[in-house]
């Protein structure tokens, strides 16, 4: 955004918390605040009853309207708008042309009961002057509930929160990180990532469906009892689909149960599927999205690591067959990917450092400063325990890393959906990767063989001398700083080499790899000395 616009502007009924939070939340985030009301009455020379009085509502909202104008270009701090005003259409035209600029519009969603005994409180209330206070609450809020859901595109629910909660999750979603997938010839979509990120799920799924198949395994319960309570929330009528974990949820057996199941409880082509959980669940759920129907729209929550940086984003959506891993599936690209930071409470150490190896891999094809963070942080990220990482300085250590790496997938998946050669690259250590994990019969955690794989392509590349020796020493003592095997000896080069044969990326009966000429500088190797390859086997034997 150029010049000067609100961090946040914030809607909401009259008693929702607009000024009084809206002031805590400025206050924690050491911005300025502005109350449209008060600055009205500081305008105009006299208190808002008073001009309600004297001249009527429509010149108010004239008033109204041209000092938000104004602050919307001209204020960088937090701004609480006056109950009504988002019903005048100058208004949403503004907030709407704020919004594209990537402003945040705020619906503070509080209590109806709490907020209209707040609002009869105080008094100074025109709008609810002249008979029963509480009867004309409610009719303003008939009519401003569904406009102001629309309107905005962030909604915080207070209910039952004192002040200071609301405000830390008001803070919460502004501080959220969000990445931006363009999607050619399709829809683009937002990854969103932070703290109360499923809280937009209800804003991504939008009014068109009804119900929602939300897709998760046992391990993430309390994370999809969340997503479910939020839907319900909204009014989506929820059928809560418990799969098998990991990989034996990406069967085409559960498939089909899902898909009996969604013809009996009558999805429609404009209901929707939610994903909860790591990379297996959120690549079923899309696959069930992906074929149902031909297709409904669905959103992804990952829950590990490895999901937010990775298997969330980009649209690749699959099931295993006994031939192999992920060898049925589509291209199919989420409406949203929510990657909801406080679910990693819950994530095991080892889940954890396993998603450090795909977090690497962007580091090294595409984002030198991913690589920095992670040589400052090693200790403190290899001693991960979620329990203890909310609020922690490693949390945002954490976030950035999330955001860096999701953000080198969405340049390659943007330029490249169907993976016809940039996308590519994000198989950097892949090859190798696929073949531990297939001739350990899928019980070595991916991101633990990508680790080795990486280190097989820096040895393959310092072979051929397109890269120095040092390169390799770099992957080797970063990879074992954070805890990721750097060598493997669990099969014979045989059985490795035909597997690298069968790989996505093989041409014909010619081998082709990721290797990098330099850090950030990613290439192909299509059919290198056969000599070389059985080399660089032998150097990551250990
Ligand atoms: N679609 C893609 O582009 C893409 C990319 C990379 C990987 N993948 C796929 O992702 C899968 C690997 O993902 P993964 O590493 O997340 O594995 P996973 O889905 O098997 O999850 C690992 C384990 O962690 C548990 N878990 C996840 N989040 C948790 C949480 N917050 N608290 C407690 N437990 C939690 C899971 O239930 C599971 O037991 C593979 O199937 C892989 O093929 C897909
Ligand atoms: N979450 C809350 N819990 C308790 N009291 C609140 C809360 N939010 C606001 N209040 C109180 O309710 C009254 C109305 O809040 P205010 O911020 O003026 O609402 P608005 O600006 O949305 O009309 C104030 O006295 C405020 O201190
Ligand atoms: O709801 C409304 O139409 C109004 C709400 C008030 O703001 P609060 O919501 O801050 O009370 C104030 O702008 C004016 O009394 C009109």
């Amino acid at each position: 955004m150029s010049g000067r616009h609100p961090v946040a502007v914030i809607i909401g009924m009259m008693g929702a918390g607009k000024t009084r939070v809206g002031r805590e939340v400025a206050q924690m985030l050491r911005l300025p605040f502005l109350d449209a009301d008060i600055e009205i009455e500081r305008e105009v020379g006299m208190s808002i009853p008073d001009y309600f009085a004297q001249y009527g509502e429509p010149a108010f909202r004239r008033v109204e309207s041209e000092l938000i104008a104004r602050t919307l270009s001209d204020f960088d701090g937090i701004f609480a708008l006056g109950g009504g005003a988002p019903m005048t259409p100058a208004v949403q035209d503004a907030l709407a042309g704020y919004m594209d600029e990537g402003g945040r519009v705020i619906y503070l969603q509080a209590d109806p009961k709490e907020a209209m005994e707040r609002a009869n409180r105080g008094g100074g209330r025109p709008m609810l002057d002249g008979g029963d206070a509480n009867a004309r609450w409610m009719r303003l809020y008939e009519q401003r509930d569904p406009v102001f859901t629309a309107l905005a595109n962030v909604h915080v629910r207070t209910h039952g929160s004192t002040p200071q909660m609301a405000a830390r999750k008001v803070m919460n979603m502004i501080e959220e990180r969000v990445v931006h997938v363009d999607v050619a010839g399709g829809d683009d979509y937002n990854v969103r990532i932070g703290e109360g990120a499923m809280n937009h799920l209800a804003g991504v799924l939008g009014p068109g469906a009804h119900r929602i198949a939300l897709i998760h395994t046992q391990p993430v319960q309390r994370h999809s009892d969340r997503a479910r309570a939020l839907l319900r929330q909204a009014g989506y009528e929820v059928s809560d689909i418990v799969i098998p974990d990991a990989e034996a949820g990406k069967t085409v057996t559960v498939a089909n149960g899902i898909w009996e199941r969604l013809g009996r409880e009558g999805f429609t082509r404009s209901d929707a599927v939610v994903g909860v959980g790591g990379g297996a669940a959120t690549d079923l759920a899309g696959f069930i999205a992906a074929t149902w129907m031909r297709g409904v729209h669905y959103v992804n929550c990952p829950t590990s690591l490895l999901a937010m940086v990775d298997a969330s984003t980009g649209g690749k959506t699959g099931i295993n067959t006994t031939g192999g891993k992920n060898l049925a599936g589509s291209f199919y690209t989420p409406a949203g990917v929510l990657a909801d930071t406080t679910t990693l409470a819950s994530l095991p150490n080892d889940i954890f450092i396993e998603g450090l190896g795909e977090v690497a891999k962007s580091g090294f094809i595409s984002d030198p400063e991913i690589l920095r963070i992670l040589r400052e942080h090693a200790a403190e990220l290899r001693a991960f325990d979620g329990a203890s990482l909310l609020g922690s300085p490693l949390e945002d250590v954490v976030d950035e890393l999330i955001e860096r790496t999701v953000r080198v997938k969405a340049r390659h998946v943007s330029a490249d959906l169907k993976e016809a050669g940039l996308r590519e690259f994000l198989n950097y250590g892949h090859t190798m990767g696929h073949a531990i994990e297939k001739i350990e019969h899928f019980r070595w955690r991916h991101g633990n063989a990508v680790a080795v794989g990486m280190v097989y392509a820096a040895e393959l590349a310092s072979i051929l001398g397109i890269i120095d020796d040092d390169l390799v020493v770099e992957h080797r003592t970063l990879l074992d700083s954070l805890g990721l095997p750097t060598s493997w000896n669990g099969g014979s080069y045989e059985d490795v080499l035909a597997l690298m044969h069968r790989d996505k990326k093989a041409r014909g009966n010619r081998l082709r790899f990721v290797v990098l000429d330099a850090i950030g500088h990613p290439i192909h190797l299509d059919d290198p000395p056969a000599d070389a390859v059985e080399e660089a086997f032998r150097r990551i034997a250990g």
